[in-house]
């Protein structure tokens, strides 16, 4: 199968999942999360995690608001900011310190850019759709593909149970999770 071919495909899922999510009210969709978010505070890979990647959900993700403010002062807790075709890591430090990011509009961390990688022991990657071999596919811009080369924390895949696949499309590029919850 040649990449076009896979492009296709996930283009396909994409459209599929959208009109899912399309389905849930803002009430509703924060009801979902919590059960979710309370089984990734119970791998040990969480428990023990110093430093985390969180990500600040946008509208149609697992909603992650109060749970990045809960950890922040337990943890360190990093969040991605879109610049051009990468993502900077910064420290979140509250959400008075959030700014509108580029492109999307994302709400990320005003301040330095946080170089210190490998300090990372758990990073948090949301997703179009997920399979039960782990794959992830994402808004189809590679960020988190490009991110995770350089990166070797346990990655943890978060979504809602109509996001898992029986079989998503992958090319050579696409990083598998080490777990996902849902
Ligand atoms: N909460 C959250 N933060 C994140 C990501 C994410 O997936 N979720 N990212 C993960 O990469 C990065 C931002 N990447 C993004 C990539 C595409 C779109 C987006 O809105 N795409 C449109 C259609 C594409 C287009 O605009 O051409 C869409 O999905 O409808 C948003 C963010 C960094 N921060
Ligand atoms: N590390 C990489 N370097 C360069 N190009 C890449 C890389 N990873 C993926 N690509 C290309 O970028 C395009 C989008 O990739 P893909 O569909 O895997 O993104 P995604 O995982 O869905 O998105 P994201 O990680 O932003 O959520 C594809 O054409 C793919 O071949």
């Amino acid at each position: 199968m040649n990449t076009t071919n896979i492009d296709d495909q996930k283009r396909k899922i994409r459209k599929e999942i959208k009109l899912m999510k399309q389905d849930y009210s803002l009430k509703q969709r924060k009801e979902m999360s919590a059960p979710i978010l309370e089984k990734l505070e119970e791998l040990p890979e969480f428990k023990e995690a110093k430093t985390v990647m969180l990500y600040w959900s946008m509208s149609d993700e697992v909603f992650s608001h109060d749970f990045v403010c809960k950890w922040a002062s337990k943890k360190k807790v990093i969040l991605p900011c879109v610049k051009g075709q990468t993502l900077d890591l910064k420290v979140f430090k509250g959400v008075e310190h959030l700014v509108e990011g580029e492109n999307y509009g994302i709400p990320e961390p005003d301040g330095p850019v946080f170089m210190d990688e490998d300090e990372i022991d758990l990073i948090l990657i949301p997703g179009v759709a997920f399979d039960k071999e782990n794959n992830r596919m994402g808004r189809g811009k590679a960020y988190y593909d490009r991110l995770l080369q350089s990166l070797s924390a346990f990655k943890v895949g978060i979504c809602f149970d109509f996001q898992v696949l029986d079989h998503v499309p992958i090319d050579e590029h696409d990083i598998k999770m080490n777990c996902i919850v849902y």
